[in-house]
């Protein structure tokens, strides 16, 4: 490798002549691909190449390190850095022998002109250290070590056991670990002795840094304290005279982890190859790193990135959508089943014939080259001219992030644009740089500024004017502000929320959107937040925080941005947008939002292939899918730029469907994803009972009915909304398994119309109050405050967050002009 990476050159520098190299150094050398210390292959290795970048991995760097003494010990042929065997030198050296012989093993340092030695200055190898850290995590255990190298390096550096007949401390491990195994005289120790031998194989098999450190050898965490234990047994069947005084003088001390480990990796690898063999594949099997590389149809093309980057409402989809109108064909990618409705309309209705494809249906147009389609369900097969992925932020969506990576990453497009904020910019630079497309950014501003009222509701819903839409986070509150301003006002609602179908979202939309209705507030929650396009005048904020499943919390930023965003669209009746919130104590809390910029994502969402689950489920015999998932879970390995997204709705369905027996594991993968409400024990019995009457071949029945009239009361609009998700989730499984085994897909398409029309007519009518899906069981937070005048709210909690925030607004001006 020539010398041009500046890493590279420091290293070739540097390793020049000295008999020990301490780990970093060897490390550091094996990465820069440095000929003097071994690396024949001649490439620049990054250190995910082969070490762990999970942060439970960083900094240990033990994978890169140690590989090679794997590699040659289980006998998987010579690396590919040209090292024939490694051995690790006591006290935290490393010595490599490159003369690649087998009759040489057991020598010291060889450097790969096989005579020269060498070495890396002190401040080489701290720059080294800097670097690799930089590289690999700044981990305290790697900092620890990098210091002790640094005073081991020191020449006049004395340690306690310099003053024996032998320093063992610098002795090669494998030369003391065969004295160990060739002891005869076996030393007799004191009892004071075997306890305090005990305390230090104690604080050994405690240690976190060794444990990491055995990573490197594909000793796993489960099997360390195991290891130790009988290295600590073998250690005393021994006894070994010199190295147990030695061992003793160092008591239980890091410079005993130190002197003990490197004996402990030659131990383990003589006795340990089944253990470390099954883990190392383990760990091979849940790769997750270069998923650039997962997709080479898409890697060998030449594609082009356009990424219209801007805030809301500044015409991103809409310019984005005229590229892909005009082009042969494509494919349009949305977040939400109703965007992709809507896209669908608008393009057929502008003469482009495009069809409809989410999770739950299937549209085809006669003579169609355009397809709008939900984004998890886009194919990476299609050749298209030209794609669109709306909402490109949402790669770092914690659940779904996955879906949008992959369409980043796989599409087989000429041209792909990205609609976002950008807070992903960064991201997709960094990505387009590894898969070597161009990429060109179209920056944008908002049509028109958005406008804080600063005098905001001052907490009366009498406040309340027409083209409002006033935003609540959860299903209760959006039906206890509707119930509260019909009561209180002339103003009529309709209302929008995650659980209704797209379909009844759509009514109501158009409901609010047509000036003719007598529909003129809309109360939704922060569904209404992604891409659609209402008539709003004004977003009121009727709080600002939000249960998220686990306790109540204020939203973020970037959620009060976007939700704002929706007031003032362009070519609207009120293409000049306004945002407040009901509580005056509640507006710093908006403006901070609205001000904040937005903020770099630094990781985006992946999720594993089913091909990828199955080959990890090959090191595993009777381990269920739930536990499967679990453990690759933590056994996979990611670049520093992925997260692996959350799946715990995913374990619960996997956990539920460990009492169907005869599904295959692609079956009970493919169940897992279907869309289904986890919280709800009605939708969850329907999804157990579709699984197994798929499970027995059986032609899986919808076995529900369609209630004859609209809800009276909340329970039977909850009911309602249940049976949508049910035949939803039926509709769902028709796409995905055999057509065959779910013959009523046809059925299920009416009845879930039907149901639809029920909910909106529901809505119309609804003027009760509403009651808990959890049946009562509500946080202590989640509390309501009573009011005169008849209606409730949460307590703000963006006030018990005003002490952390840093930013104070000068005396709030009237309006406040931002952007969002
Ligand atoms: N050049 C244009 N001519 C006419 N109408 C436009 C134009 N650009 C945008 N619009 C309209 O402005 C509105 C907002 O545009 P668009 O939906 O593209 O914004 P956006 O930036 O994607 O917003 P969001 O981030 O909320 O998705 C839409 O109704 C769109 O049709
Ligand atoms: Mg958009």
């Amino acid at each position: 490798m020539g010398g041009g990476s500046s890493l590279a050159g420091l290293l070739r520098r540097s390793c020049s002549s000295r008999r020990n190299l301490s780990w970093t150094r060897y490390y550091g050398s094996r990465a820069a691909g440095c000929g003097s210390c071994g690396d024949a292959s001649g490439e620049l290795l990054p250190f995910s190449d082969s070490g762990l970048c999970d942060a439970r991995f960083r900094g240990t760097a033990p994978f890169g390190m140690l590989e090679n003494v794997v590699r040659s010990s289980l006998g998987c042929g010579s690396s590919r850095f040209g090292m024939s065997r490694g051995s690790l030198c006591a006290r935290g050296f490393c010595s490599v022998n490159t003369s690649g012989n087998d009759a040489t093993r057991g020598m010291s340092i060889r450097n790969s002109d096989d005579q020269a030695e060498s070495t890396c200055s002190r401040d080489e190898s701290r720059c080294i250290s800097e670097i690799m850290g930089d590289v690999g995590g700044r981990d305290t255990d790697l900092r620890n070590r990098n210091a002790l190298f640094a005073e081991l390096d020191d020449p006049d550096h004395e340690s306690e056991g310099d003053g024996m007949d032998r320093n063992l401390g610098s002795c090669d491990p494998r030369e003391l670990y065969e004295e160990l195994c060739n002891t005869e005289e076996n030393a007799r120790l004191a009892h004071s002795d075997l306890l305090k031998l005990q305390d230090i194989f104690r604080c050994f098999a405690s240690s976190g840094w060794a444990s990491n450190q055995a990573l490197g050898i594909y000793i796993g965490k489960s099997f360390f304290p195991t290891a130790v234990h009988k290295f600590h047994e073998f250690f005393l069947q021994k006894s070994h005279a010199d190295i147990v005084t030695y061992l003793l003088s160092l008591g239980p001390s890091d410079e005993a982890l130190k002197f003990l480990f490197p004996i402990f990796v030659e131990h383990c690898l003589v006795m340990f190859p089944d253990e470390i063999k099954k883990f190392r594949s383990m760990i091979e099997s849940a790769d997750l790193t270069k998923p650039h590389t997962w997709f080479p149809f898409a890697r060998a093309m030449k594609r082009k990135i356009v990424y219209h980057c801007g805030p809301t409402n500044s015409g991103k989809t809409y310019n984005a959508l005229q590229r892909f109108m005009e082009a042969k064909n494509g494919v349009y990618c949305s977040p939400l089943r109703l965007l992709a409705m809507e896209v669908f309309d608008k393009v057929n209705s502008l003469g482009v014939y495009c069809s409809l494809l989410t999770g739950q249906e299937m549209k085809s147009v006669p003579f169609s080259n355009h397809v709008a389609c939900t984004v998890e369900m886009v194919s990476t097969n299609h050749l298209y001219e030209v794609a669109v992925i709306d909402e490109i932020q949402m790669m770092a969506d914690p659940y779904r992030g996955y879906a949008w990576t992959r369409a980043l990453l796989g599409l087989k497009a000429d041209e792909i644009h990205l609609c976002g904020d950008p807070s992903v910019l960064n991201m997709v630079r960094k990505i387009c740089a590894e898969t070597g497309d161009e990429l060109q950014e179209c920056h944008y501003e908002r049509f028109k500024p958005l406008v804080v009222e600063a005098k905001t509701l001052l907490g009366d819903l009498h406040n309340v004017r027409s083209g409002d839409c006033v935003v609540a986070f959860s299903r209760r509150e959006i039906f206890e502000v509707k119930l509260a301003i019909e009561k209180a006002t002339k103003h009529r609602c309709c209302v929008i929320y995650g659980a209704l179908p797209p379909e009844t979202r759509r009514q109501q939309a158009s409901l609010f959107n047509d000036p003719d209705s007598k529909y003129d507030v809309l109360v939704a929650s922060d569904a209404v937040g992604m891409g659609l396009n209402l008539n709003i005048r004004r977003v009121v904020f009727y709080s600002l925080s939000k249960y998220n499943g686990d306790k109540v919390e204020p939203v973020p930023a970037s959620q009060v941005k976007q939700i704002a965003g929706r007031a003032g669209r362009r070519g609207s009746r009120y293409p000049d947008g306004l945002t407040t919130t009901l509580q005056l104590e509640d507006l710093d809390y908006l403006i901070e939002c609205l001000k904040e910029p937005f903020e770099e994502v630094k990781k985006v969402g992946l999720f594993p292939f089913f091909e990828q689950v199955e080959l990890f489920a090959g090191q595993f015999a009777n381990v269920s899918f739930a536990k499967l998932l679990e453990r690759f879970g933590e056994s996979c390995h990611l670049d520093g730029s992925y997260f692996l997204c959350r799946h715990d709705h995913i374990k619960k369905v996997a956990n539920m469907l460990e009492k169907v027996p005869g599904l295959s594991m692609e079956d009970r993968f493919n169940f897992c994803f279907a869309p289904v409400n986890v919280r709800d024990p009605k939708a969850m019995y329907h999804l157990l009972r579709f699984a197994q009457a798929y499970s027995q071949a059986l032609p899986v029945s919808i076995a529900m009915g369609i209630p004859k009239g609209s809800a009276r009361n909340d329970t039977e609009l909850m009911d309602l909304e249940t049976r949508h998700q049910v035949l939803s989730m039926y509709m769902w499984l028709s796409y995905h398994f055999k057509r065959e085994n779910f013959p009523y897909a046809k059925k299920a398409e009416v009845m879930a119309s039907s149901i639809a029309e029920l909910l909106g007519e529901s809505l119309s009518k609804a003027n009760w109050k509403p009651e808990s899906r959890q049946g009562g069981r509500r946080k202590r937070e989640d509390k309501p405050q009573e009011k005169q005048d008849g209606y409730k709210r949460p307590q703000s909690l963006t006030r018990l967050f005003e002490n952390k925030r840093q930013f104070k607004p000068a005396a709030a001006p009237e309006t406040e002009i931002l952007s969002a």
